[in-house]
């Protein structure tokens, strides 16, 4: 054995530090135990029962074995599965000071370049202060609302509005996306994509698209898929080995080393090219009115500002584009799937949307109040296919004690949303079936509460963003289709058709004025 890894040096020195690292791995204290597990094999511990692809099934299997917490030992790395709301709020909540830290994902971080998003960076101040310029902007009362400061464009970012413009900027993207969908409906999904990244670049970044095939909305694209296949811990073995990231790309073996060099250029760029867009119109004079250019303004106008605000400026812009490009794009995806698969959703949401609006105009964000039906499909669409089955993992600032359970410090905790969304005490019968008419039972949760968007401090700053309601047009047809695993999971290719459902609708989408506002 000593002879065949001393062959090896590669294999011979991964087998040291892993001797090493479980040497000192620190114990248990006394009169307390790890939560259950899996049966661990020596050294490498549960790294072989972690699953490959739909992780929230054997979490969710390993739940009805284990309990509410489930604990893993990958090779020495302690991670812990949360199964339980009550659990969840107990520890993410109520004890939000040990359990917003996350783990240093080297691959993310520092092999792929994902450093400057504020989804993985540490608990601590350059966290906060990338999420309080978020807040400012994303809070729910002043919260992300974008007003048009130029009437023709329609398009410029302030910063005090009222939620009614903010509805104003979602209703220019469903109007802009159901005119595609009538000229194209084929290509629903790129339509979507392209029409919620325009939106977001010009907002964020001041930035026209190209009508098509835009480079900034393919970039995001790319790196979001990167970010997703890398973002689950244990992926990688040099999250559990972080001295790998030192090994030369040409390394048999470093398959990771040559996936990150095409990956990290697409996360870079991300944050680096729209930005230098921006700052470029700034010197030619030519900016838009948008958030890079109000907190540039901010900036200039605070003398003690820290040296590197800029930057953070630079990643909170980055984050938005981000979060905001791929998020909300696959939650409105998912809702094809279903509009097929649940004919009879459809046309109660049709029949809803006739009573209201009528067949005179288009739905508008004022109707939303009027509308509470759908409101309970974009409830439903949120819970029953959630798009982080497994939120973002947290990690604990330092040990802790749970009843009679320890848990080390440094450890990897993940939340399973898929499970709790999908828990009958509180979502009612047939959580796998997608039934809207649950919300309208008193005491059911909000899928937004229950890790939808994740968990105590760490919650997903978007949440007041990412809600906007669609109207839509299906057709029934068979529909086959499968929900990607991954950090985040998205639904697959399937067929469908969107047609209007009368000539009189066709004529609204294609005459609708796409902005109308007042200044
Ligand atoms: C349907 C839409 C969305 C869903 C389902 C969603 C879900 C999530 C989830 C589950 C997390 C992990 C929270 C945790 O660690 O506990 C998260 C984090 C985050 N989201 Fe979203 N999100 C959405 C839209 C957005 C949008 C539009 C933005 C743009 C601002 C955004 C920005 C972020 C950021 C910056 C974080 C990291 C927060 C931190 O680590 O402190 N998300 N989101």
């Amino acid at each position: 054995m000593i002879s065949f890894l001393l062959q090896r040096p590669f294999l011979g020195l991964t087998a040291l530090l892993l001797l090493i690292k479980w040497y000192f791995t620190p114990g248990t204290p006394k009169g307390f135990r790890l939560p259950p597990c899996p049966p661990p094999k020596p050294i490498i511990g549960n790294l072989l029962d972690m699953p490959k692809e739909r992780e929230w099934e054997t979490y969710g299997e390993w739940a009805k074995k284990y309990g509410e917490l489930v604990y893993l030992n990958l090779m020495g790395t302690s991670m812990f599965i949360i199964n339980s709301r009550q659990m969840a709020h107990e520890l993410f909540d109520k004890r939000s000071s040990i359990y917003s830290d996350r783990m240093d994902l080297p691959m993310l971080n520092d092999v792929m370049g994902s450093g400057w998003l504020l989804p993985f960076h540490r608990y601590g101040d350059r966290w906060r202060r990338h999420r309080r310029v978020l807040h400012e902007k994303f809070h729910v009362g002043a919260a992300v609302l974008y007003r048009p400061t130029q009437l023709k464009r329609a398009r410029s970012v302030i910063l005090d509005g009222a939620e009614r413009r903010h509805g104003s900027m979602a209703l220019y993207i469903v109007r802009e996306l159901l005119k595609r969908l009538l000229r194209t409906p084929e290509d629903y999904a790129e339509h979507i994509r392209h029409i919620a990244g325009a939106t977001i670049l010009e907002s964020v970044y001041a930035i026209n698209v190209k009508s098509k095939d835009d480079p900034f909305i393919i970039g995001a694209d790319k790196s979001i898929r990167a970010i997703a296949e890398a973002g689950i811990p244990g992926t990688f073995w040099v999250d559990l080995f972080p001295w790998l990231k030192y090994i030369p790309d040409w390394v048999p073996g470093a398959v990771f080393k040559q996936k990150a060099r095409v990956w990290r250029r697409y996360i870079i760029d991300m944050n680096e090219l729209p930005y230098q867009a921006t700052k470029d119109a700034i010197r030619a004079g030519t900016a838009q009115s948008c958030f890079v250019t109000a907190n540039l303004e901010e900036l200039a106008a605070n003398p003690s500002a820290p040296p590197d605000q800029e930057t953070v400026i630079k990643n909170a812009a980055g984050v938005i584009f981000t979060g905001a490009s791929d998020t909300t794009v696959n939650s409105m995806i998912t809702f094809i799937p279903v509009m097929i698969l649940y004919p009879e959703v459809q046309r109660k949401a049709q029949a809803e949307l006739d009573t209201v609006v009528g067949g005179d105009c288009l739905v508008d964000f004022n109707d939303q109040p009027d509308l509470p039906y759908i409101g309970t499909i974009i409830k439903e669409v949120l819970r029953w296919r959630p798009l982080f089955p497994q939120a973002i993992a947290h990690a604990t600032a330092r040990e802790d004690i749970i009843g009679e359970y320890f848990i080390p410090k440094g450890t990897v905790v993940v939340g399973n949303s898929w499970g709790l969304l999908h828990d009958e005490n509180d979502f009612g019968p047939n959580t796998d079936e997608f039934i809207p008419e649950r919300f309208l039972r008193p005491g059911i949760r909000n899928p937004a509460n229950t890790g939808a968007f994740g968990y105590g401090r760490r919650i997903c700053p978007g949440i007041h963003f990412a809600e906007s309601p669609k109207d839509n047009n299906g057709k029934e047809l068979p529909v086959d289709y499968e929900f990607s695993s991954g950090l985040l999971s998205y639904p697959g290719k399937f067929k469908y058709s969107i047609e209007p459902r009368s000539e009189k609708a066709r004529e609204l989408v294609m005459t609708s004025v796409l902005f109308e506002m007042d200044s």
